[in-house]
């Protein structure tokens, strides 16, 4: 994956020190970080009056850097501080910062309001009447700006510490840490930019990007590009939304094994009567399968843990979503194949692995580590963790995606994909950009079908 770093506080800490340690002292980075993000805000605001919020760390110090480079420019700035600077390069850039410090609670309103009251610093929420100040003047400015966070998230989780108002623009400094990408604080702003101030980051979480796909070649059959099973059960619906998304993810063939009477007469995706256990078995014996998805449609009586328990041996690779992720869920996670993908919503994942701590990522990470799968721990802030560590955030998904069968669309789409690339994670990653990619085209008040139709120009648009 090649979005984007996220990085936690910690590591965000270590990476400053190795800057520190080539011999780069703690103020030029916060000079660095300072003149990035007034050159974001003065882009933005150009002229229009200000006002710094400055913090009591280096938050706080990159405000006084900001204030001081916009006043440069000719923008009338405002500083108000909560109290003293309490680090030796935050004290350093107040004492270059030569106008007047307000107190922050006496502070007024202007047209722009810069938050550098606190970063990755934050240690617990705000006081009540600070944050509410903040609330206050955030919401009354036109132009609002977060430097580094919003002050009150926690920067490992995205959790909200205390109030935390709605701001136009965040500035993440050097890279983006967890919460810019984990909900409720993504929520938080409508544009996200990343300033570059000269740090190293080399880790393995990453902001899902754009997936390179490639087209079939001329030599290429239905087989070679990958045939799809469905095991579906008593749900038929759901289990042919599963299998249509798996035709349209650039699959060669689909077959979708539904319990019920009445194969399609002319549909690409071939439906198939498979009405015990036995009749299962026989169809995943087919060698040429490249992938076999079972759960959407499934059910969850006798018969559906019949199916589940004729799939999961199968040897073939597999995605297990909805109600086989339940069943899985009953039995304590056993039985799982090492390389599978999970596509797991908060309430299945909870019944999987509910004893796992820590924010989304964090637990996506431990889920995938405990089962040696590919899991996609869905949502707003879909989290794509490997065993490997390996994990990609997708952001920015569309709302309208909350409706029925969508779920089913993505583990059809996921298998598809499994299927071509053979790659679990490179799958999965594929996988949730087309969908999100899907919907963004699909635009408003769709159902889960209207995005199927959408995903072969999602396809086209990547390749
Ligand atoms: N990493 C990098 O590469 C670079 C980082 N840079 C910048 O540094 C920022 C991190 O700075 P930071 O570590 O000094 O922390 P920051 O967020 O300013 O706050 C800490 C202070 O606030 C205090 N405090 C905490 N919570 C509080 C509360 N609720 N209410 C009241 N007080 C509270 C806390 O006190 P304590 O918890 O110890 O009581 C401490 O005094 C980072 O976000 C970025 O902007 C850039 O300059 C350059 C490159
Ligand atoms: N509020 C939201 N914003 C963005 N994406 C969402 C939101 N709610 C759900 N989704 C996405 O929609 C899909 C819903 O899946 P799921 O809950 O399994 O639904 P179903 O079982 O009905 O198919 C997932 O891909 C999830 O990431
Ligand atoms: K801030």
């Amino acid at each position: 994956m090649t979005g984007t770093p996220i990085l936690t506080a910690a590591q965000m800490r270590e990476a400053e020190q190795a800057v520190f340690a080539s011999g780069i002292p703690e103020y030029e980075l916060m000079e660095r970080a300072g003149v990035a993000a007034a050159e974001i805000i003065w882009r933005a605001g150009a002229k229009r009056d200000a006002l710094v919020l400055c913090g009591p760390g280096n938050n706080g110090g990159d405000g006084f850097v900001i204030a001081r480079q916009l006043r440069s420019r000719g923008v009338p700035v405002r500083v108000a501080a909560l109290g003293e600077s309490r680090t030796e390069s935050a004290r350093k850039a107040r004492a270059a910062w030569n106008g007047p410090v307000e107190p922050f609670d006496q502070a007024g309103p202007a047209t722009q309001i810069i938050d550098a009251l606190f970063g990755t610093g934050l240690s617990r929420g705000l006081d009540a009447v600070v944050a509410e100040r903040l609330c206050d003047l955030t919401g009354r400015a036109a132009f609002s700006y977060a430097v580094d966070l919003p002050s009150g998230v926690d920067t490992d989780s995205g959790a909200l510490l205390s109030a935390v108002p709605d701001f136009g623009i965040c500035i993440a400094l050097g890279a983006l840490k967890p919460a810019h990408v984990l909900h409720p604080a993504a929520g938080l702003y409508r544009r996200l930019v990343c300033a570059d101030i000269g740090i190293a980051t080399s880790d393995t979480i990453h902001h899902l990007s754009p997936p390179h796909l490639v087209r079939p070649l001329a030599s290429d059959h239905k087989y070679s590009r990958g045939l799809v099973a469905v095991v579906g059960g008593e749900m038929a619906g759901a289990g042919r939304l599963a299998a249509h998304a798996a035709a349209r993810s650039g699959a060669g063939m689909v077959r979708h094994l539904t319990s019920l009477d009445g194969a399609a007469a002319l549909d690409a995706v071939i439906t198939r009567q498979a009405r015990g256990v036995d009749e299962v078995k026989a169809y995943l014996a087919d060698r040429r399968l490249a992938a076999v998805v079972v759960g959407p449609g499934l059910g969850r009586g006798g018969d559906a843990r019949d199916r589940l328990a004729a799939v999961l041996p199968c040897g073939h690779p597999l995605v297990l979503d909805a109600d086989a992720l339940t069943l899985l869920g009953g039995a304590g996670a056993e039985g799982i194949p090492h390389g599978s993908i999970l596509t797991p919503h908060e309430g299945e994942f909870a019944a999987l692995f509910g004893d796992l701590q820590g924010s989304k990522i964090n637990r996506a990470v431990g889920a995938a580590q405990r089962v040696s799968a590919v899991v996609v721990l869905k949502g707003a802030d879909s989290v794509i963790a490997a065993p490997d560590g390996r994990v990609a955030v997708a952001t920015g998904a569309s709302p309208w995606l909350s409706t029925a069968g969508t779920g089913d669309v993505l583990a059809g789409l996921a298998a598809g994909r499994l299927a071509v690339t053979g790659d679990p994670f490179r799958a999965a990653c594929e996988a949730v950009w087309l969908h999100g990619e899907a919907a963004r085209r699909a635009g408003a008040a769709f159902v889960a079908g209207d995005l199927i139709a959408q995903l072969p120009a999602a396809i086209g648009s990547r390749l």
